[in-house]
């Protein structure tokens, strides 16, 4: 299998690449870098020393290349790789996070066109977390306050993370609800008292955590504590040749994790 990887210089993507590098099956076709990068023309094994015979590129006409192209960017970069990709038939794994509505309904448009996974996080840890998740906000549904923490490194460009905003939607379409009409999203000063039956977030940026999510489920007299923390990136890199894998058989369709792992 033919893998483009977007954003080849990030953190995702120089994880990806090796990945791809050393897996006999997979076959790296295209790196991209945004324009500008100093790292275009480079080769994208260079980092780690080989030569992968496939230079750093912006050239977006390059995708007619491969055959999925796995997207760890950014909104603006996903939304110009999408049309190029349904056009050839690309199939896309994007793990990219941050979205707003707009960008939502352009990937579930293209996913007509071309097979697609979009998820916000690849590991096989959340998504068993999210399924617990579910059991747990239907199993509390009366008399428990719930709040989703996350942690993450300080680059980190948005806030909630995408997996902290899914495990509130899993939560509040447990409950019958939609996670717009109950979220709080921020708190600062003379708040009043907590509101009953809405979700609440809180978020921390520093150093290099790599992903942590807790939800609360607070009580009175007790309290329940979910929590994923992910030590490396390995699991999101598994989970996306994963993705990348199972659309091989999806030459269109938008599909989730939970769907790739078969839950
Ligand atoms: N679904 C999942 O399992 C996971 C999702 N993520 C998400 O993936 C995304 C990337 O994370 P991470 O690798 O840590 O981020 P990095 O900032 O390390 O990497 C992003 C890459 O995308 C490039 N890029 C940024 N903007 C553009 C653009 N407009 N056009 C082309 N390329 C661009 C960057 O180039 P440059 O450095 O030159 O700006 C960089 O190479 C985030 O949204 C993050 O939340 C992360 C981990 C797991
Ligand atoms: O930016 C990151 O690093 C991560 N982003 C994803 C998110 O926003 O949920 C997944 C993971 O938590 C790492």
């Amino acid at each position: 299998m033919r893998i483009a990887i977007a954003g080849a210089s990030g953190r995702m993507g120089r994880m990806l690449i090796e990945a791809v590098l050393a897996d006999p099956e997979l076959t790296l076709a295209v790196a991209l870098d945004r324009s500008g990068s100093p790292a275009l023309g480079q080769d994208a094994g260079a980092f780690l020393g080989q030569n992968s015979g496939v230079l750093m590129t912006d050239d977006l006409s390059a995708l007619a290349n491969a055959d999925c192209l796995i997207d760890f960017t950014r909104p603006e970069a996903t939304l110009a790789h999408l049309p190029v990709c349904a056009a050839h038939g690309v199939r896309m794994v994007i793990g990219t996070t941050g979205f707003d509505e707009a960008g939502k309904q352009a990937i579930q448009a293209a996913s007509e066109r071309t097979g697609i996974v979009f998820a916000p996080n690849m590991s096989i840890g959340v998504n068993v977390t999210l399924k617990l998740l579910e059991t747990a906000a239907k199993l509390l549904d009366d008399g428990y306050d719930i709040e989703v923490f996350e942690a993450h490194h300080k680059h980190k460009v948005d806030a909630p993370s995408g997996t902290a905003i899914k495990m509130g939607e899993v939560i509040a379409a447990a409950r019958g609800e939609k996670l717009e009409d109950v979220a709080t999203w921020t708190r600062h000063g003379l708040t009043g008292p907590r509101e009953q039956d809405t979700i609440g977030f809180s978020v921390v940026r520093g150093g290099d955590i790599i992903g942590d999510h807790t939800v609360f489920f607070c009580g009175t007299g007790e309290r329940i504590e979910i929590s994923h923390r992910s030590g490396s990136r390995a699991g999101y890199v598994q989970g996306s040749l994963r993705a990348a894998r199972f659309l091989q058989a999806h030459q269109n369709g938008l599909f989730d994790m939970p769907k790739v792992l078969g839950f």
